[in-house]
């Protein structure tokens, strides 16, 4: 009999390894480290022929195209930025729940902006994501790239408006910004390398099913 091959699992600290953990235990599996309390990229599992790697959360599908992890779990609002090439999404986990939005200052008069057709500046994270929202609605935009602390922009003047992802609210409320509209519900989903579908086949397929049967109770 041949040994079980190594399933490599890519996860982001924080959200994403925490919301997932309660899945994983529920498909047998438990992380024996804390990653908050080791400074450890690579984590095992009760599970001998599983591990852990802990990358950004804009690294997972990077991770999992090129085959170094043979799966992992990432947000919608990361993998249409990434683009999903290579990755097979067999699940959604239905966790880490959140929206994107456009959001701006409240004396900025959104609607009547994109009535008029006039020209909005935009900054974003996910310019992918708004350059597709603003062409579907025929708004012409001019799109500035950021990698956080989007609320700072329609404060100091950088841009008219954001799209950033949206809870609670309260990010928004304490920076006295408005939700002004909803692009798209957002959650995380399990992508899996398309190759290790093929070559991993019985473990890959075994570990799908737990953890679908696992999002279901
Ligand atoms: N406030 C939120 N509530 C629920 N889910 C969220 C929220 N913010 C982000 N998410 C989801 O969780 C994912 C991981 O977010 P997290 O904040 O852990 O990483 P990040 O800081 O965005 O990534 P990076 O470290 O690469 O900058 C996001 O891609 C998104 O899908
Ligand atoms: O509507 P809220 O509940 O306030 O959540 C929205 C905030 O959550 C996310 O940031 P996060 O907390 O992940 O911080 P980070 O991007 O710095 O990691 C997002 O970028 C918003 O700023």
């Amino acid at each position: 009999m041949s040994a079980q091959p190594l399933l490599t699992l890519a996860l982001s600290k924080g959200r994403i390894f925490e919301e997932t953990l309660p899945l994983l235990k529920a498909a047998g599996i438990e992380v024996t480290e804390d990653p908050e309390r080791s400074r450890k990229l690579i984590l095992p599992t009760t599970q001998p022929q599983v591990r852990v790697v802990l990358v950004r959360a804009t690294d997972v599908p990077t991770y999992v195209q090129y085959g170094a992890a043979d799966l992992g779990v990432a947000g919608k609002d990361v993998l249409l930025e990434h683009g999903g090439q290579g990755l097979y999404q067999p699940l959604d986990l239905r966790i880490a729940r959140c929206r994107m939005s456009v959001a701006a200052r409240a004396d900025f008069d959104y609607a009547q902006a994109v009535r008029q057709g006039s020209r909005i500046r935009v900054a974003t994270k996910y310019t992918t994501v708004a350059r597709q929202h603003f062409a579907d609605k025929g708004v012409h935009v001019d799109l500035i790239k950021l990698y956080g602390s989007m609320e700072l922009a329609p404060l100091t003047g950088l841009a008219d408006a954001i799209v950033d992802l949206v809870s609670t609210g309260s990010t928004l409320k304490a920076n006295h910004l408005v939700e002004v509209e909803k692009i798209m519900d957002i959650s995380s989903r399990l992508v899996v390398n398309q190759a290790a579908l093929k070559l991993k086949r019985e473990p890959l397929a075994d570990l799908i099913d737990r953890l679908s049967l696992a999002i279901e109770r």
